[in-house]
């Protein structure tokens, strides 16, 4: 399944007015790794092949985003209700997720399965404490723009005590919500996905951010960059990175006309390769350095052992000055939807972090005996569910 993967910055939501100061040291952190980088790849010095970064055990956190409820879900061809929604992301908070995209707020023309998003939100805020999951959670919902923001923020106004406001940690009967916006790195998936270009999709991104920075209202704030990656040839930007390649805001103008204009072909991984060499292998990071943004989640959407070596190289070369976080969608989700095969097998993620010395904070046997990739074991099962009996 070719994914192109998308940058997206998460907005905390808390509650009205509450500032959080962690949120904007980590901003302010964030956007320094990005500044010193982007300084530094303009410079286009031979500085980034100094010697690397200390690495530090702080530098191996690998947080997993479940975002089955959302990416699984959106594909549905047949309605799947409310509570075969709500049902799944609890079983998936029962099997120790800890961060779940639970939906989007988007135009429900484009992507009819997440119309019911605030439903989702206001269940997941209204329920009474004791039927919360057991453990702390965030559910992360997409926001593409100002009516998407607004629709989030309607449904957050109706529950002020009902989250966790941001830098506190959540707890079991308050969970942190998170709302995540997107845009793309290549200008067809980003016209194909938000019905804009880049640029377009990037200011509003910005009228997104400076919207949360009302004082009225519900207050969001831009903490670091939840999750960023590269066009569809990622696979050999994370080679290029792995080289040391360093970036420039002209190289990156310059390369993404190539990206836009001609993408490999064949999605062979020799190829890419290939295509990458000749056109100067490019590493997409110091890119989305260059634009503001310190890459911290690497979607790992392969499931094949080439993918899965060079969705590792950035840890192994990372300068270690930000902790990368994992996000890859679907290990759950996609299985619950029939007939589609989760881009990770779940047993393959676990053995694949612990391999890498990484616990997820989640097993195997606790993700399946929670019942969330099981589509029998959902809300009224997958007859249910094409039966639209639910
Ligand atoms: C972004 C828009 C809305 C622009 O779509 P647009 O048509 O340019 O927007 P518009 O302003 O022209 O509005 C069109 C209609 O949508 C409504 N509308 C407008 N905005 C919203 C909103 N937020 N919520 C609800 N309704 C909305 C708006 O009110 C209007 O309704 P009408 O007046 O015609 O009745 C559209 O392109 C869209 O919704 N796209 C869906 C994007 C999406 O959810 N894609 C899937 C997630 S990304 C993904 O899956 C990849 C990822 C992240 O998983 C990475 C990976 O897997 O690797």
């Amino acid at each position: 399944m070719a994914r192109h993967a998308l940058l997206s910055r998460r907005l905390l939501a808390s509650r009205p007015c509450v500032r959080a100061a962690t949120t904007t040291t980590t901003r302010r952190r964030a956007f320094a790794t990005a500044a010193s980088s982007s300084s530094s790849s303009s410079s286009s010095s031979s500085s980034s092949s100094s010697a690397p970064h200390p690495r530090r055990a702080s530098d191996y956190r690998v947080k997993l985003v479940e975002v089955g409820p959302r990416d699984g879900l959106q594909n549905e061809k047949t309605a799947v209700p409310l509570p075969v929604k709500l049902d799944l992301i609890d079983r998936l908070a029962r099997a120790g997720m800890t961060t779940v995209e639970a939906g989007a707020f988007v135009s429900p023309k484009w992507v009819p399965q997440m119309a019911g998003s605030s439903e989702i939100l206001d269940h997941l805020l209204g329920r009474a404490p004791a039927s919360a999951p057991a453990g702390p959670l965030t559910y992360s919902f997409l926001v593409p723009n100002l009516k998407g923001l607004d629709a989030a923020v309607r449904v957050l106004a109706r529950h002020p005590d009902a989250f966790t406001p941001d830098p506190l940690p959540p707890t079991p009967s308050k969970p942190a919500i998170e709302l995540a916006v997107f845009a793309a790195a290549t200008e067809s998936f980003s016209r194909a996905n938000l019905n804009c270009d880049i640029d377009t999709s990037l200011a509003r991104f910005r009228e997104v951010i400076q919207a949360a920075k009302e004082p009225a209202g519900a207050a969001l704030l831009l903490p670091p960059p939840r999750r960023c990656a590269c066009a569809p040839t990622s696979r050999w930007c994370w080679a290029a990175r792995s080289r040391g390649t360093t970036w420039t805001r002209t190289r990156w103008r310059a390369s993404r006309r190539r990206c836009s204009r001609r993408g490999p072909t064949r999605s062979r991984w020799g190829t890419r390769r290939a295509w990458a060499r000749r056109r100067g292998r490019r590493s997409c990071s110091g890119a989305w350095r260059a634009r503001g943004c310190a890459p911290r989640t690497w979607p790992c959407t392969s499931t094949t052992r080439t993918g899965r070596r060079s969705s590792t190289r950035p840890w192994r070369s990372s300068t270690g000055s930000e902790p990368l976080t994992a996000a890859w969608p679907g290990s759950a989700g996609a299985r619950t939807a029939p007939g589609r095969r989760a881009t990770w097998r779940p047993r393959t993620s676990c053995t694949f972090w612990r391999r890498w010395g990484w616990t997820p904070g989640w097993t195997w046997t606790r993700w399946w005996t929670s019942g969330s990739g099981s589509p029998r074991r959902l809300g009224g099962g997958t007859a249910a569910w094409s039966a639209g009996r639910c």
